[in-house]
């Protein structure tokens, strides 16, 4: 059995069919980027993937569906940036959502910010933070607790260089802690670079993986 399997995964949204019969199957403890033109379906499939979007066809992680209830999948995503709280700092961010995650300790919350390159001391509230840092904290989220599964939408697209290559090393670190990521990008560099697979959208299909 595959880590995760998509079969035949449709979606339409508004008469606009956004996946089309996406069959796929994906192994744990590897890195794959998804790469596309604007509109080709990688959000709608990290958003399918994550559970958050119903689909037809059929969805499995660990040979369970995403969307129905139970205990929850260990999942770790970031697509688009969190609704976090403008008055608190990144870090009292990350603090209030450890407590609704269980077994968060404040030694994760402190390395998820260092490993995105933000300062946990750093006091200014998340209203102030720069797109940049934003999108850094948005992706300390989702690596909070080093979930099994990483899904990251556009990771770097607000990053500087310097930033980008800090998040080729914690994305190499969190497989080598066993994690499985899916990451979108434009950039198609970064994604050879780092994947053990890139797979290409177009129209809402898979048309290549290489
Ligand atoms: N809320 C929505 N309602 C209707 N259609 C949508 C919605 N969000 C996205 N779409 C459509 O779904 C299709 C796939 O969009 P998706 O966001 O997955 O593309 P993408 O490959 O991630 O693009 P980008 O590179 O711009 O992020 C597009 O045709 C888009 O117009």
């Amino acid at each position: 059995m595959s880590y995760i399997e998509l079969r035949n995964v449709s979606k339409t949204i508004k008469k606009n069919p956004v996946l089309k019969n996406v069959t796929l199957e994906l192994e744990q403890h590897k890195i794959y980027g998804i790469q596309g033109v604007n509109g080709s379906g990688k959000t709608m499939l990290l958003r399918a993937i994550s559970g958050l979007m119903r689909t037809e066809g059929k969805i499995r992680i660990q040979g369970r569906d995403p969307v129905t209830k139970g205990q929850p999948l260990d999942i770790g995503v970031m697509i688009e940036l969190p609704g976090f709280l403008r008055e608190f700092t990144g870090k009292e961010n990350l603090e209030l959502l450890a407590l609704i995650q269980k077994g968060i300790t404040e030694q994760d919350i402190v390395w998820a910010l260092r490993s995105v390159g933000l300062d946990e001391t750093d006091n200014r509230r998340y209203g102030k933070y720069s797109l940049g840092m934003k999108q850094r904290l948005g992706i300390a989220q989702a690596i909070l607790g080093v979930p099994q599964l990483i899904l990251l939408d556009e990771p770097t697209n607000a990053i500087d260089a310097g930033g980008v290559q800090q998040i080729k090393e914690l994305v190499t670190d969190l497989k080598k802690q066993g994690s499985t990521l899916i990451l979108t990008s434009h950039d198609r560099m970064f994604l050879e670079d780092l994947a053990d697979e890139v797979i290409t959208m177009e129209g809402g299909r898979v048309i290549c993986r290489q």
